[in-house]
Parts: structure tokens; sequence; C-alpha cells
């Protein structure tokens, strides 16, 4: 295509959202009309589907639920007058009481005010809130967050190293949907732990972010927490940072909330158009689709031209491979549905992968976050007439090109500066591009069975590390590991139990090891 029919493609296509001042150009997707006409009729099932899902319908069959993200900005969209208050109220109450942590009516026992917050979660109750901290969170918050978003014993170090002369003015977050996930678990125990070391009394300090009635809800309960905020089950973790989830942790730190939901509210009401060229979801859906030939054939790098939004990729790695990864369609057919997500920001990454991406496999479409707003105030020029933002857009309109030339598609999306409204805009951007793709190769985005296997299996190894202890305590001679397996009556699960005992006496856990190290048929063990 030459350079004016590209440009009339350009103006053909381009997006433009007034209100929110947002653009998205799928012009450099090579599809042609007739690839969108034959497309038409999957839409038209998409928006009716989409329709249902906002009115209540039981989206996601396998696990019986609605699926109400939408709500969470729009509460008068809620099929019962009971769920649009229950919305609102809790809004109300994330306000009220993140202006009392501010203003240190609730503060801890022995300080004036909460001067830190550790957040802990995984998934999606720790994505969203981590994304929104680093877009969003003022220079100077009122709260600095913290967050602990795994189960890696150093990770839990490092956060409470940092924070043991301050433990006694911050306030934990624990942030579990189901209230039953292992990680946040061990990550609440391990803080608690530490507040009793310095005796405090945890239940001053800690908040839970739950389902109510769940494991987590109960202990806050019964321990008499802080504060319990509501999460709902019709709201999926990877979708969740419009509910309390996002919302607790983004109002401690200062972000405008009402903003960021009023800024997806404007999107989500831009995103219900059925019509493909005036909405700007169903138009990136057509350029996945297209991409990746429905079936997730090419991977989808975002590049954010902005350092703030370098966590975007990551959210959206979860929103997107949780959602749309899944082995069979709705109506039981294996299909191995998906689209692999990748990326941190630009430019720092075409000095790190894009070679690959300009040169090598071209097994991938790009997404451009552009964002018009350099800085507040004025740049200085480093060259006659040139600031170092008119490099950095420099850099994406050149890599943009460079990689058009050969061959590779790209998507732009354009903000015009990194706020709440426009924050919440992109998450609803892609909350309903998701469900959109996913309804047109007929996939459930809302479950994630796959998940399930992979904690059902590390249950397992902890399980037969329970009886390989048993064993070692009540053998006092040294064994090798086909014996123990033999009397932990799990003779051929000898490779786990290796690895097993390997960790622990790694560990100075009072397994002993003698033999081979290189050789595990060797080893002999036994508890010294
Ligand atoms: O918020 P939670 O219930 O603790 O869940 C945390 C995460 O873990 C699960 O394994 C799911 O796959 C995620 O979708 C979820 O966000």
């Amino acid at each position: 295509m030459d350079a004016s029919t590209l440009w009339q493609r350009y103006q053909e296509w381009l997006y433009y959202h007034e209100g929110l001042g947002f653009y998205l150009d799928i012009s450099r997707m090579r599809f042609d009309n007739a690839f969108v006409e034959a497309l038409q009729p999957k839409f038209e099932k998409a928006f009716a589907s989409m329709a249902e899902l906002e009115k209540g319908a039981i989206a996601n069959p396998d696990e019986d639920r609605m699926v109400g993200h939408y709500w969470l900005r729009n509460p008068d969209l809620a099929p019962t007058p009971e769920l649009t208050q229950e919305i609102v109220s809790s809004i109300e109450q994330i306000e009220v009481f993140a202006e009392k942590v501010h203003t240190g009516g609730i503060h801890p026992p022995k300080a004036a005010r909460f001067t830190d917050i550790i957040s802990i979660g995984i998934g999606g109750s720790a994505l969203g809130p981590e994304f929104i901290a680093e877009a969003l969170a003022p220079d100077f918050p009122p709260l600095a967050i913290h967050f602990i978003d795994n189960t890696d014993p150093t990770g839990i170090d490092k956060i409470l190293t940092h924070l043991r002369n301050k433990l006694s003015s911050t306030l934990v977050l624990v942030i579990s949907k189901s209230g039953g996930t292992p990680e946040p678990r061990n990550g609440m125990l391990e803080v608690k732990k530490a507040y009793a070391g310095q005796n405090l009394d945890f239940a001053n300090y800690a908040v839970a972010i739950t389902m109510p009635g769940s494991k987590l809800d109960d202990q806050a309960k019964n321990e008499n927490w802080l504060m319990r905020f509501p999460m709902y089950d019709w709201v999926g973790g990877r979708t969740s940072s419009m509910s309390t989830v996002g919302l607790v942790p983004a109002a401690l730190q200062g972000i405008d909330i009402k903003e960021m939901l009023e800024g997806a509210k404007e999107m989500d009401d831009a995103t219900r158009i059925a019509d493909i060229k005036k909405n700007p979801a169903a138009m990136l859906a057509l350029a996945w689709y297209y991409a990746g030939n429905g079936k997730g054939e090419k991977d989808m790098v975002v590049l954010p031209y902005k350092d703030s939004l370098l966590l975007f990729s990551r959210y959206l790695q979860q929103l997107v491979m949780e959602s749309l990864g899944k082995e069979k369609d709705l109506d039981g057919n294996i299909v191995h549905q998906g689209i692999a997500v990748y990326g941190n920001k630009g430019s720092t990454d075409q000095h790190a992968y894009v070679q690959q991406l300009r040169e090598g496999v071209p097994n991938f479409f790009l997404t451009f976050i552009e964002v018009l707003k350099d800085r507040e105030g004025a740049s200085p020029e480093l060259e006659p007439g040139i600031t170092s933002g008119d490099y950095l857009s420099g850099f994406l309109q050149g890599s943009r090109t460079a990689l058009y030339e050969n061959h590779r598609d790209s998507i732009t999306v354009t903000i015009p500066e990194v706020n709440p409204r426009t924050v919440g805009a992109l998450i609803a951007l892609y909350d309903r591009t998701v469900g959109y793709y996913a309804s047109l190769v007929n996939i459930n985005a809302y479950h994630q069975p796959g998940v399930e296997a992979g904690k059902k299996a590390a249950a397992v190894i902890l399980d037969l590390q329970t009886k390989v202890i048993d064993v070692l305590q009540s053998e006092k001679a040294p064994m090798t590991l086909a014996q123990i397996a033999d009397k932990a009556g799990a003779s051929d699960n000898v490779e786990s139990i290796y690895i097993i005992l390997r960790h622990m006496s790694a560990n100075n856990r009072g397994v002993v090891m003698q033999g081979n190290l290189g050789e595990p048929n060797s080893l002999t063990v036994s508890m010294g």
C-alpha cells in the first residue's frame, strides 16, 4: 500500500472518543472489508450475548455465575435493586474508610496515622492493584504501598525488613476473593507473626477484602480485624480492579477512584454499541481475530510508551491468557484457544527484543500504547526544537513504520495522559474486548479450570512431604530414596520425594543427605 492509500485507510478506521480523548488505530492490521463482512454474524452474536451478560445472564455456565464487572462502574445496570445498593454502598464505605485513615480518624494504637500499606494477594488480587499503583499513585502518597504477591520467603522478608521500624503504622490489606488461596494465606500468617513479634495486635492493623463467608472472612470476623470489605462472586478475579479489590488500595493511596470508575463507565458505554466501527472493543477484537486467524496463532506484544504503564502488559497477561486460554469451546470441542501476551515498555524494549520482532519469527502482532502528554510543565529542549518526549514519540512512530514495512502488523491505542479516568477506560476497554473475542471464538472467558490442576498437584506434594517426614522421624537409620518412598506408600513417586528432601536439606530442616548429590540413587537420607 502506498503512503496516500495508507493515510486513507488510517482515516477510514480511526476511532476517536471525544469524552475520553481516546484514539484507536487498527489501520496497520492488514484485514480487508471482506474479512469484516465475514465476521459480521459472529459479531452480532457477540453483541447479543454481551447484552444478556450485562442483564445478569449466567454468562459463566461452568461455575453457574453471573458476570457483573460492568455493574461496578454503572450500578444502575445491576439486575436487582439490592445489588445496585450493595455496589453503591461499598464505594461509599471505601471512601469513608480512606478519608478516616488519611485524617487519622482511624489510626493504629501506637501512632497518629497509618503511613504504609502491605497488600497481600495474588493473581487478580494483586495484578490490578499493582498496575493501578504504578500508573496512578502520587509521588508522595498518603500511604506508601508494598505488595506481597507470592509465597516466596525472601520476597516476604524483603518487605518485612524494609518496614521493620514502621510496622506499628502499617496497615495490612489481605485480598483474596475466595479467601482460600494458599499464597496470600501464607503471606498473611507470616506478616501476622511479624506483628506478634513486635507485640502488636495484628487485628488492629488488618483489613480483609474477600467474599462474605469465606475462610478469610471468618478469620477476620472472629479476630475482630479493623475492617472487612466484601467481594462478590459475580466479579472474576481478573476483572476485579473496579471492585473493593482495586478500589480500597487505590483510595488509600489517594487515587481518585470515582474518576477511575467514571472513565471505565464512559468506555463501557462506548463499547456497548452494536456496530464494529463505532465500538473500540469490537475493533480490537476484530484485529485480534485477524492477527491470529481466530486461533491465537500470533502473540500479542503490548508496548506502552510511558513508564507508569509498565505493568499494563503484565496485568493484561492474566486478563487475556486466563480468560482466553481454554481447552474446550462452549460446545465441548477441543480447541486449545488463547492469545499469548507479553511486553514491558517502549522505547526501552527497542533495545532488548525488538530486534527479533523486526527481523525474526513473525509470530506476533503489536499494540503500541501512546500517551500524548509528555509531563507536567514544559520540557527542556535537548536539541533545537526537540525534547525527550519528542524522542519517545518519534521512537514509537519509527518502530510502528519499520515493523509495518517488514509485514509486522500493529494496533495503536492513544490516550491523552495517564490519569484515573484513562486508566479506568483502558481497563474497561480490554475487559470488553476479551468478552467479545471469547464470543467470536465461542469459549467461556470467565472460568479457569486449568488453574485448579496446578493447585491440586501442589497439595499432593505437600501431603507427601508430611508422610515423608513421618517416615524419617520414625526410622532412625539412613534410608535410600526408594526405601523412603516404599514406607511412605509412594513407591511410584521417588522423584517427588527426592525433590522434597533436597529442598528440605537446603533449608536446615534436619534432613541429612549422604552420597553423591549428582546421583540421587546413591543417596541415603536421615533426620538429623
Ligand atoms: O483472589 P483469590 O481468590 O485469592 O484468587 C487469586 C487468583 O488465583 C486463582 O488461582 C485464579 O486463577 C485467579 O483468577 C485469581 O485471581
